[in-house]
């Protein structure tokens, strides 16, 4: 057993994006001057009733979008365990629901992800896996990275003998602006281990979350 999941401060750099440090983070009241300024930009009066506290609801906002920067996913997977009665065929968690930000045009990228994993010696709570693709969705990046982010981790973590991350999304800066393509998903995989080297283990987990009552 180790130890529980390490919440860190928002603050934080991402470990994997640069960050200027020297630079900081801006203040809440920066943050929500930005904010007016860009309701400025729109064309409309930050200062009538209805936009009065948008700044301070947009920046809130934002604190639950990004949230995944205040989380380290290798801490939340460092509880496992052992007494597995020798269980070793795949654990798929299939539709995981997730928000994500594109960091194109900071919109939604809304999904599902599928993650499966082959053990070694030893299982996470299966909870560990949601949380960890919500850590990472609830970040800005292309959907390629976050599929990645989310495989590498439960590998170098676990290490299992193989891992499977397969994402759909529907990216909302194709759907609502742009080539105004709606009900459009893509599709990424990121197979490691077993996965990638056994074409008879990646079609197994491919079937598992393809089943006919997924949806
Ligand atoms: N590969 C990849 N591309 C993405 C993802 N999210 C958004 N994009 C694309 O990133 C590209 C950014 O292209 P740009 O030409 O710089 O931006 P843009 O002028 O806003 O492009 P349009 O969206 O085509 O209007 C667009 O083609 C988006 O569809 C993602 O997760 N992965
Ligand atoms: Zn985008």
């Amino acid at each position: 057993m180790g130890s529980a999941p390490v919440l860190k401060s928002l603050a934080e750099p991402d470990p994997g994006h640069s960050h200027d440090a020297a630079a900081g983070r801006p203040t809440r009241v920066q943050a929500e001057a930005a904010v007016r300024t860009l309701l400025l930009w729109a064309g409309d009066d930050p200062d009538r009733e209805g936009l009065l506290g948008t700044p301070d609801r947009v920046v809130r906002s934002s604190g639950e979008f990004f949230a995944g920067y205040g989380v380290d996913p290798v801490g939340l997977l460092q509880r496992t365990f052992e007494e597995t009665d020798g269980y070793d065929e795949m654990v798929v968690l299939r539709n995981i629901r997730f928000e994500s930000y594109c960091e194109h045009h900071m919109v939604p990228i809304i999904g599902r992800a599928h993650v499966g994993y082959l053990p070694r010696h030893r299982v996470v709570g299966i909870s560990k896996l949601a949380r960890v693709v919500e850590a990472y969705a609830k970040r800005l990046q292309i959907q390629e990275k976050m599929s990645s982010r989310i495989a590498n981790t439960i590998e170098q973590v676990l290490q299992p003998l193989g891992v499977a991350v397969v994402i759909e999304g529907e990216h909302q800066c194709m759907s609502t602006r742009g080539v105004h393509k709606p009900g459009v998903s893509m599709v990424t995989s990121r197979m490691l281990g077993a996965f990638q080297a056994d074409p008879t283990t990646r079609r197994e987990f491919l079937a598992m979350i393809g089943g006919p009552d997924r949806g």
